[in-house]
Protein backbone atom coordinates (compact mmCIF):
# COMPACT_ATOMS: atom_id res chain seq x y z
CA UNK A 1 0.00 0.00 0.00
CA UNK A 2 1.35 2.99 -0.93
CA UNK A 3 0.62 5.92 1.67
CA UNK A 4 1.04 9.77 1.89
CA UNK A 5 2.34 11.72 4.96
CA UNK A 6 2.08 14.99 5.19
CA UNK A 7 4.27 16.67 8.33
CA UNK A 8 7.06 15.33 9.20
CA UNK A 9 7.63 17.02 13.15
CA UNK A 10 8.58 14.83 15.83
CA UNK A 11 5.45 12.75 15.40
CA UNK A 12 5.36 12.64 11.25
CA UNK A 13 8.65 11.77 11.16
CA UNK A 14 8.97 8.56 13.64
CA UNK A 15 5.57 7.50 12.68
CA UNK A 16 6.40 7.95 8.24
CA UNK A 17 9.77 6.08 9.27
CA UNK A 18 7.87 4.01 11.11
CA UNK A 19 5.98 2.87 7.65
CA UNK A 20 8.92 2.89 5.87
CA UNK A 21 10.70 0.19 7.87
CA UNK A 22 7.56 -1.93 7.67
CA UNK A 23 7.51 -2.21 4.37
CA UNK A 24 4.88 0.57 3.32
CA UNK A 25 5.97 2.90 0.31
CA UNK A 26 5.75 6.32 1.32
CA UNK A 27 5.50 9.43 -0.49
CA UNK A 28 6.15 12.69 1.86
CA UNK A 29 5.81 16.58 2.11
CA UNK A 30 6.56 18.73 4.85
CA UNK A 31 6.27 22.68 4.89
CA UNK A 32 10.21 23.15 5.50
CA UNK A 33 10.61 20.93 2.79
CA UNK A 34 14.36 19.84 3.35
CA UNK A 35 13.39 17.88 6.39
CA UNK A 36 12.05 14.98 3.98
CA UNK A 37 15.91 14.37 3.14
CA UNK A 38 16.02 12.18 6.15
CA UNK A 39 13.13 10.33 5.01
CA UNK A 40 14.51 10.09 1.02
CA UNK A 41 17.61 8.47 2.43
CA UNK A 42 15.15 5.77 4.07
CA UNK A 43 13.55 5.30 0.56
CA UNK A 44 10.89 7.91 0.88
CA UNK A 45 9.75 9.50 -2.27
CA UNK A 46 8.86 13.50 -2.02
CA UNK A 47 5.63 15.68 -3.21
CA UNK A 48 6.61 19.34 -3.86
CA UNK A 49 2.83 20.34 -2.43
CA UNK A 50 -0.09 18.43 -0.44
CA UNK A 51 -1.77 18.14 -3.74
CA UNK A 52 0.83 16.33 -5.32
CA UNK A 53 1.32 14.11 -3.06
CA UNK A 54 -2.63 12.76 -2.92
CA UNK A 55 -2.58 12.62 -6.42
CA UNK A 56 0.14 10.49 -6.32
CA UNK A 57 -1.04 8.03 -3.29
CA UNK A 58 -4.62 6.53 -2.48
CA UNK A 59 -3.77 6.62 1.43
CA UNK A 60 -2.50 10.16 3.02
CA UNK A 61 -2.06 10.51 6.60
CA UNK A 62 -1.86 13.88 8.31
CA UNK A 63 0.47 14.94 11.51
CA UNK A 64 0.17 18.58 12.06
CA UNK A 65 0.66 21.03 14.61
CA UNK A 66 -2.94 22.50 15.46
CA UNK A 67 -6.00 23.23 13.51
CA UNK A 68 -4.91 26.25 11.25
CA UNK A 69 -2.26 24.32 9.88
CA UNK A 70 -4.57 21.13 9.58
CA UNK A 71 -7.12 23.70 7.58
CA UNK A 72 -4.18 25.45 5.95
CA UNK A 73 -2.67 22.30 4.04
CA UNK A 74 -6.36 20.92 3.35
CA UNK A 75 -7.73 24.43 1.48
CA UNK A 76 -4.92 26.16 0.78
CA UNK A 77 -3.45 26.63 -3.16
CA UNK A 78 -1.84 23.33 -4.14
CA UNK A 79 -3.55 21.91 -0.92
CA UNK A 80 -5.18 18.33 -0.57
CA UNK A 81 -8.92 19.50 -1.55
CA UNK A 82 -6.99 20.08 -5.19
CA UNK A 83 -6.59 16.21 -5.73
CA UNK A 84 -9.07 14.84 -3.30
CA UNK A 85 -11.45 12.85 -5.41
CA UNK A 86 -11.42 9.22 -4.88
CA UNK A 87 -9.06 9.35 -2.59
CA UNK A 88 -8.45 8.66 1.01
CA UNK A 89 -7.49 11.61 3.76
CA UNK A 90 -6.90 10.67 7.71
CA UNK A 91 -5.92 13.55 10.01
CA UNK A 92 -3.70 12.33 13.09
CA UNK A 93 -3.54 15.63 13.80
CA UNK A 94 -4.77 16.71 17.34
CA UNK A 95 -7.43 19.29 16.79
CA UNK A 96 -11.09 20.02 17.85
CA UNK A 97 -14.64 18.62 16.79
CA UNK A 98 -15.25 21.74 14.42
CA UNK A 99 -12.32 22.11 12.39
CA UNK A 100 -12.39 18.46 12.15
CA UNK A 101 -15.73 18.27 10.96
CA UNK A 102 -14.97 21.29 8.77
CA UNK A 103 -12.32 19.69 6.88
CA UNK A 104 -14.59 15.98 6.53
CA UNK A 105 -17.72 18.10 4.90
CA UNK A 106 -15.29 19.82 2.40
CA UNK A 107 -12.84 16.07 1.87
CA UNK A 108 -16.68 14.15 1.18
CA UNK A 109 -18.47 17.04 -0.79
CA UNK A 110 -15.38 16.71 -3.28
CA UNK A 111 -15.59 13.03 -3.76
CA UNK A 112 -13.20 12.23 -1.07
CA UNK A 113 -13.10 9.98 2.10
CA UNK A 114 -12.54 10.90 5.69
CA UNK A 115 -11.45 9.53 8.85
CA UNK A 116 -9.73 11.71 12.01
CA UNK A 117 -7.52 10.09 13.58
CA UNK A 118 -5.70 11.39 16.67
CA UNK A 119 -3.29 9.82 18.52
CA UNK A 120 -2.53 8.99 22.39
CA UNK A 121 1.37 8.81 22.98
CA UNK A 122 4.27 10.58 22.02
CA UNK A 123 7.90 10.36 20.34
CA UNK A 124 9.16 7.10 21.41
CA UNK A 125 5.75 5.39 21.44
CA UNK A 126 6.02 6.70 17.62
CA UNK A 127 8.95 5.55 16.86
CA UNK A 128 7.93 1.89 18.29
CA UNK A 129 4.44 1.78 17.06
CA UNK A 130 2.55 1.80 20.56
CA UNK A 131 0.62 4.43 19.85
CA UNK A 132 -3.21 4.37 20.64
CA UNK A 133 -5.22 5.33 17.57
CA UNK A 134 -8.57 7.29 18.02
CA UNK A 135 -10.64 6.83 15.08
CA UNK A 136 -13.81 8.64 13.79
CA UNK A 137 -15.37 9.32 10.55
CA UNK A 138 -15.92 6.80 7.54
CA UNK A 139 -15.63 3.03 9.03
CA UNK A 140 -14.59 1.74 5.46
CA UNK A 141 -11.43 3.69 5.72
CA UNK A 142 -11.18 2.79 9.04
CA UNK A 143 -10.96 -0.72 8.06
CA UNK A 144 -8.98 -0.38 5.07
CA UNK A 145 -6.52 1.75 7.13
CA UNK A 146 -5.86 -1.21 9.97
CA UNK A 147 -2.69 -2.44 8.17
CA UNK A 148 -0.92 0.91 8.56
CA UNK A 149 -2.69 1.58 12.28
CA UNK A 150 -1.01 -1.87 13.27
CA UNK A 151 2.19 -0.85 12.42
CA UNK A 152 1.96 2.93 13.83
CA UNK A 153 -0.26 1.89 17.02
CA UNK A 154 -0.85 -0.90 20.11
CA UNK A 155 -4.29 -0.62 19.81
CA UNK A 156 -7.00 1.49 17.48
CA UNK A 157 -10.38 2.28 18.55
CA UNK A 158 -13.07 3.05 16.21
CA UNK A 159 -15.54 5.78 17.98
CA UNK A 160 -18.60 6.76 15.54
CA UNK A 161 -19.21 10.22 13.67
CA UNK A 162 -16.39 12.67 12.73
CA UNK A 163 -15.40 14.98 16.06
CA UNK A 164 -15.50 11.64 18.25
CA UNK A 165 -11.55 11.29 17.97
CA UNK A 166 -11.16 14.84 18.77
CA UNK A 167 -12.95 14.95 21.48
CA UNK A 168 -11.52 11.67 23.12
CA UNK A 169 -7.92 13.09 22.28
CA UNK A 170 -8.41 16.48 24.12
CA UNK A 171 -10.37 14.94 27.08
CA UNK A 172 -7.06 12.22 27.16
CA UNK A 173 -4.94 15.53 27.13
CA UNK A 174 -6.50 17.54 29.73
CA UNK A 175 -6.29 15.41 32.30
CA UNK A 176 -2.50 14.53 31.35
CA UNK A 177 -1.76 18.41 31.59
CA UNK A 178 -3.99 18.95 35.02
CA UNK A 179 -2.13 15.58 36.40
CA UNK A 180 1.89 16.81 34.93
CA UNK A 181 1.22 20.88 37.29
CA UNK A 182 -0.27 18.12 40.07
CA UNK A 183 3.02 16.17 39.64
CA UNK A 184 5.03 19.21 39.27
CA UNK A 185 3.55 21.11 42.44
CA UNK A 186 4.21 18.14 44.37
CA UNK A 187 7.71 18.38 43.25
CA UNK A 188 8.56 21.39 44.42
CA UNK A 189 6.51 20.99 47.66
CA UNK A 190 8.57 17.80 48.41
CA UNK A 191 11.81 19.70 47.84
CA UNK A 192 10.79 23.04 50.10
CA UNK A 193 9.37 20.91 52.58
CA UNK A 194 13.02 19.33 53.45
CA UNK A 195 12.11 16.02 51.25
CA UNK A 196 14.31 14.29 48.42
CA UNK A 197 12.03 14.84 45.34
CA UNK A 198 14.19 11.51 44.23
CA UNK A 199 12.40 9.83 47.38
CA UNK A 200 9.15 10.96 45.97
CA UNK A 201 9.49 9.44 42.21
CA UNK A 202 10.31 6.14 44.52
CA UNK A 203 7.30 6.44 46.12
CA UNK A 204 5.16 7.38 44.02
CA UNK A 205 6.18 4.84 41.55
CA UNK A 206 5.41 1.97 44.36
CA UNK A 207 1.57 3.27 45.00
CA UNK A 208 -1.72 3.71 43.71
CA UNK A 209 -1.16 6.58 41.08
CA UNK A 210 1.89 4.93 39.47
CA UNK A 211 1.73 5.68 36.39
CA UNK A 212 4.51 6.02 32.83
CA UNK A 213 4.22 9.62 32.64
CA UNK A 214 5.93 10.49 36.38
CA UNK A 215 7.90 7.42 35.66
CA UNK A 216 9.38 8.56 32.26
CA UNK A 217 9.52 12.42 32.86
CA UNK A 218 10.29 12.90 36.33
CA UNK A 219 13.99 12.01 36.54
CA UNK A 220 14.27 14.44 33.81
CA UNK A 221 13.01 17.30 35.48
CA UNK A 222 14.82 17.07 38.67
CA UNK A 223 17.55 17.46 35.72
CA UNK A 224 15.85 20.42 34.35
CA UNK A 225 16.19 17.91 31.37
CA UNK A 226 13.21 19.10 28.92
CA UNK A 227 14.14 17.53 25.78
CA UNK A 228 10.61 18.06 23.98
CA UNK A 229 8.71 14.97 23.11
CA UNK A 230 5.46 16.72 23.27
CA UNK A 231 6.18 20.05 22.66
CA UNK A 232 4.72 22.32 25.66
CA UNK A 233 3.05 24.96 23.25
CA UNK A 234 0.98 21.85 21.89
CA UNK A 235 -0.19 20.95 25.52
CA UNK A 236 -1.33 24.11 25.63
CA UNK A 237 -3.27 23.94 22.66
CA UNK A 238 -4.73 20.91 23.54
CA UNK A 239 -5.85 22.70 26.91
CA UNK A 240 -7.36 25.74 25.03
CA UNK A 241 -9.29 23.05 22.96
CA UNK A 242 -10.43 21.13 25.60
CA UNK A 243 -11.38 24.23 27.92
CA UNK A 244 -13.69 25.47 24.44
CA UNK A 245 -15.32 22.03 24.94
CA UNK A 246 -16.35 22.03 28.29
CA UNK A 247 -17.26 25.75 27.86
CA UNK A 248 -19.73 24.47 24.69
CA UNK A 249 -21.19 21.37 27.07
CA UNK A 250 -21.19 23.69 30.09
CA UNK A 251 -18.49 21.64 32.19
CA UNK A 252 -17.32 23.42 34.70
CA UNK A 253 -13.13 22.54 34.54
CA UNK A 254 -11.82 24.60 37.36
CA UNK A 255 -8.66 22.06 37.38
CA UNK A 256 -7.98 22.31 34.36
CA UNK A 257 -8.36 25.94 33.47
CA UNK A 258 -5.29 26.68 36.24
CA UNK A 259 -3.37 23.93 34.70
CA UNK A 260 -3.69 26.07 31.22
CA UNK A 261 -3.02 29.42 33.39
CA UNK A 262 0.38 27.44 34.14
CA UNK A 263 1.14 26.39 30.65
CA UNK A 264 0.37 29.81 29.54
CA UNK A 265 2.72 31.43 31.83
CA UNK A 266 5.18 28.71 31.23
CA UNK A 267 4.79 30.08 27.39
CA UNK A 268 5.48 33.12 28.50
CA UNK A 269 8.69 32.36 29.87
CA UNK A 270 9.97 31.53 26.72
CA UNK A 271 9.55 27.74 27.48
CA UNK A 272 7.12 26.36 24.66
CA UNK A 273 9.44 24.45 22.17
CA UNK A 274 10.58 22.50 25.67
CA UNK A 275 8.43 19.66 26.61
CA UNK A 276 5.66 19.99 28.21
CA UNK A 277 7.24 19.03 31.44
CA UNK A 278 8.83 22.52 31.22
CA UNK A 279 6.03 23.87 33.15
CA UNK A 280 7.40 22.62 36.23
CA UNK A 281 9.58 25.53 35.73
CA UNK A 282 6.88 28.13 36.13
CA UNK A 283 6.88 26.61 39.63
CA UNK A 284 10.37 26.59 40.79
CA UNK A 285 10.20 30.43 39.78
CA UNK A 286 6.94 30.85 41.96
CA UNK A 287 9.19 29.26 45.24
CA UNK A 288 12.23 31.18 44.59
CA UNK A 289 10.06 34.58 45.00
CA UNK A 290 8.13 33.21 47.85
N1 LIG B 1 4.68 15.18 20.22
C1 LIG B 1 3.81 14.40 20.86
O1 LIG B 1 4.15 13.76 21.88
C2 LIG B 1 2.41 14.27 20.38
C3 LIG B 1 1.83 15.19 19.53
N2 LIG B 1 0.53 15.03 19.15
C4 LIG B 1 -0.10 15.97 18.24
O2 LIG B 1 0.42 15.66 16.94
C5 LIG B 1 0.55 16.85 16.16
C6 LIG B 1 2.00 17.00 15.71
O3 LIG B 1 2.80 17.07 16.88
P1 LIG B 1 4.40 17.14 16.78
O4 LIG B 1 4.90 16.26 15.71
O5 LIG B 1 4.87 16.96 18.16
O6 LIG B 1 4.59 18.67 16.36
P2 LIG B 1 5.83 19.41 15.71
O7 LIG B 1 5.72 20.81 16.19
O8 LIG B 1 7.08 18.67 15.94
O9 LIG B 1 5.52 19.36 14.13
C7 LIG B 1 4.46 20.11 13.60
C8 LIG B 1 4.33 19.83 12.12
O10 LIG B 1 3.29 20.68 11.60
C9 LIG B 1 3.83 21.43 10.50
N3 LIG B 1 3.17 22.73 10.40
C10 LIG B 1 3.01 23.66 11.36
N4 LIG B 1 2.32 24.72 10.89
C11 LIG B 1 2.05 24.44 9.59
C12 LIG B 1 1.35 25.14 8.58
N5 LIG B 1 0.79 26.33 8.78
N6 LIG B 1 1.25 24.56 7.36
C13 LIG B 1 1.80 23.33 7.14
N7 LIG B 1 2.47 22.63 8.05
C14 LIG B 1 2.59 23.18 9.28
C15 LIG B 1 5.30 21.55 10.80
O11 LIG B 1 6.01 21.89 9.63
P3 LIG B 1 7.45 22.60 9.70
O12 LIG B 1 8.46 21.48 9.90
O13 LIG B 1 7.61 23.30 8.41
O14 LIG B 1 7.43 23.55 10.87
C16 LIG B 1 5.59 20.14 11.30
O15 LIG B 1 5.66 19.24 10.24
C17 LIG B 1 0.05 17.98 17.05
O16 LIG B 1 -1.31 18.20 16.77
C18 LIG B 1 0.22 17.43 18.47
O17 LIG B 1 -0.67 18.03 19.38
C19 LIG B 1 -0.23 13.94 19.56
C20 LIG B 1 0.31 13.01 20.38
C21 LIG B 1 1.65 13.11 20.88
O1 LIG C 1 -0.53 14.28 23.07
C1 LIG C 1 0.41 13.86 23.69
C2 LIG C 1 0.52 12.50 24.16
O2 LIG C 1 1.53 12.17 24.81
O3 LIG C 1 -0.41 11.72 23.90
Amino acid sequence: MEIGFLGLGIMGKAMSVNLLKNGFKVTVWNRTLSKCNELVALGASVGETPAEVVKKCKINIAMLSDPAAALSVVFDKDGVLEQICGKCYIDMSTVDPDTSCKISEAITSKGGHFLEAPVSGSKQPAETGQLVILAAGEKALYEEAIPAFNVLGKKSFFLGQVGNGAKMKLVVNVIMGSMMNAFSEGLVLADRSGLNPHDLLDVLDLGAIANPMFRGKGPAMLQDNYSPAFPLKHQQKDMRLALALGDENAVSMPVAAAANEAFKKARSMGLEDLDFSAVFETMKILKHKS
